[in-house]
């Protein structure tokens, strides 16, 4: 069976003591015994003491947000995949469309990113997802499929392996908006089948591919009941210990 992930994206909220406490009410509260894998995706400031406090606790694990798209030298404010291992967390979310959209990351850069990761022994969760007039052009499977295709298709299937998906419709982020279950999973099932072409039809089965956009106690349950669904990328829902954990319960 497809391993199952809800991981939240906390973006750029909590302060180190506020951010300490929610991970640590979170790892309170998990009995362990969660159907899906519990990954907190945090600011950089955070990695070191989560590390520490909740890394491999009842299976959570921690994630950076971000990496540099070079290895290491003269870029000044970066941080590379290298020190995000160095502080003991294992996952990094890359791609996400606000990177994209604030700071102009292109699948490109994506790519090199992704290749820093895997050389560095982190799991990415790689985010792919289209904004809304791309959706009501009705093109929307062709835009998410060019973002895999540019940032994915040079991986060896060994290091495909290594990678979940989180499709996030732009459109759906923050606005309260969800995309349909139905939504959700025909792009989900578009985009495995789209991995299958290159990556063939066993490696794409195995990779999950996250849902994020609004997802929320009141609506995870019905969307993760997709056959493509293998759980959530959560961003407002995060930030509460309660909120966050309903969902991971939602299977
Ligand atoms: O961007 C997201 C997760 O990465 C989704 O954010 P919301 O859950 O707040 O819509």
């Amino acid at each position: 069976m497809r391993k199952k992930i809800v991981a939240g994206n906390w973006k750029m909220n909590n302060d180190l003591e506020a951010g300490k406490k929610l991970a640590q009410e979170v790892l309170d509260k998990a009995t362990g015994n969660e159907e899906a894998q519990i990954v907190l995706g945090t600011p950089f400031i955070h990695l070191t003491a989560l590390a520490e406090s909740v890394v491999g606790k009842k299976g959570i694990e921690v994630a950076a947000q971000n990496c540099s798209d070079k290895a290491a030298g003269a870029y000044t404010g970066e941080t590379s995949a290298e020190m995000i291992k160095s502080t003991g967390v294992n996952y990094v979310i890359l791609g996400h469309s606000e990177r994209r959209e604030y700071f102009n990351e292109t699948n490109e850069q994506l790519a090199a990113k992704l290749d820093l990761a895997l050389v560095n022994n982190l799991t990415p969760i790689f985010c792919c997802g289209e904004p809304l007039e791309i959706r009501e052009a009705d093109t929307q499977y062709d835009y998410v499929k060019k973002q895999l295709t540019e940032s994915l298709f040079h991986l060896s299937v060994e290091d495909f392996a290594k990678i979940s998906i989180a499709y996030e419709p732009i459109w759906a982020i923050g606005t309260g908006k969800t995309a349909t279950a139905a939504q959700a999973q025909e792009m989900h099932a578009e985009l495995r089948s789209h991995l299958a072409s290159k990556f063939g039809q066993e490696a794409a089965d195995a990779c999950p591919i996250l849902y994020g956009g609004s997802c929320k106690p009141s609506n995870a349950k019905e969307i993760f009941e997709g056959v493509d669904v293998d759980g959530g990328l959560i961003g407002g829902a995060s930030l509460d210990a309660d909120d966050f954990l309903a969902i991971v319960n939602s299977f």
